[in-house]
């Protein structure tokens, strides 16, 4: 595997004035990343998540060239973000939710051309790209629509197209599917999915909407106050906070006493003991069936899997960083 980000004790300080008084103005750090290490390889789809203000707007700019770090190294597709900005750009696709890289005024359809001649793609390539961004995205009812006339579903589409004609090694991705409706969210999900199983493009993802990630990432970086507080898939996260799977058994009739069954603790009754949920550590679905089958009249039996968002918001509150 060849390493395309790499980023050690990446830090960011902000200066700000704060008021102190009616008329003076006080001098106030703010450290936004503080030492972050990130190494990312070829190919993979990492996700980059941490509540409001933890950091990760910062960390892309800082990867991308648009902000210098206070202190660290980092190197992506080998080069220096900010000294070789202009060389990293061949390299890499942004998608940053909040602003574009269409021209306003101008079709859909023009924007892509004009990105050709910027990044001066050969025509060939730059045609397929596109032809392949228009059956997997949907383009084609508004590649002739200016940018400005848009829904904000269609502009996200055009949006990634554009990030992905010149065929970058690496797509930053911050927010891509904030504020869309569940239809365009899932075609841009499902896009991303596509370029992820072709396995040359690297993907770094920010999102407050964790089944993004559930859906695309199968490494999770998080980090909360500058630091980072869990590199590793969301299987060890589900490990490290005991997130278990659930087994729900509606019964025809409550039983007087809920059954014990070994490797199933009993997490809850419900509906006056007509509903048994188990949560399984040892034991396996089969086996709580089993346990409660010579016992109960079973309705219905479903297993509930681990929830995101419960274990992501156990792990922001209770963050100590690791090290
Ligand atoms: N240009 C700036 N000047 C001063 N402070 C800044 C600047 N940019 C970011 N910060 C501060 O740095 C911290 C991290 O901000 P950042 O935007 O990286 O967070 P984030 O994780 O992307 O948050 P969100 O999920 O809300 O977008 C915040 O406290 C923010 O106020």
């Amino acid at each position: 595997m060849s390493l395309v980000i790499d980023a050690q004790g990446l830090r960011k300080e902000f200066t700000v004035r704060v008021k102190a008084g009616r008329l003076r103005r006080r001098k106030r750090v703010v450290t936004a990343v503080d030492g972050v290490d990130l190494r990312v390889d070829r190919g993979e789809m990492l996700g980059y998540i941490g509540p409001n203000g933890a950091g990760k707007s910062t960390t892309l700019k800082m990867l991308t060239g648009v902000l210098t770090p206070s202190a660290g190294e980092v190197r992506v597709c080998g080069l220096r973000p900010v000294a070789e900005r202009t060389r990293l750009a061949l390299g890499v696709g942004v998608v940053f939710g909040q602003r574009s890289q269409l021209w306003w005024d101008l079709p859909l359809r023009d924007s892509f051309d004009l990105l050709r001649h910027v990044y001066r793609v050969p025509a060939d390539a730059h045609a397929a790209r596109l032809r392949r961004c228009r059956g997997l995205l949907d383009l084609d009812g508004f590649l002739d629509t200016p940018v400005r006339q848009l829904s904000l579903g269609q502009r996200m589409r055009g949006e990634l197209t554009a990030a992905l004609l010149h065929g970058p090694q690496v797509l930053f991705l911050d927010e891509p599917t904030i504020g869309l409706d569940v239809v365009s969210k899932q075609a841009v999900r499902d896009f991303l999915a596509e370029l992820g199983r072709a396995g040359d493009t690297t993907l770094v993802l920010t999102t407050h909407d964790l089944a993004d990630i559930e859906r695309l990432c199968r490494r999770l970086v998080v980090i909360d106050h500058g630091r980072v507080v869990h590199d590793g898939t969301i299987a060890d996260l589900h490990g490290r906070y005991g997130s278990r799977r659930l087994v729900v058994a509606e019964l025809d009739a409550p039983l007087a006493t809920p059954p014990v069954l070994p490797g199933a603790p009993l997490a809850r009754v419900e509906t006056d003991g007509r509903r048994l949920v188990y949560a399984l550590e040892s034991a396996g679905v089969a086996q709580v069936v089993s346990g409660l089958a010579g016992l109960a009249t079973l309705r219905d039996i479903s297993v509930v899997e681990p929830d995101i968002e419960e274990v992501v918001a156990r792990l922001y509150r209770a963050a100590v960083p690791v090290r």
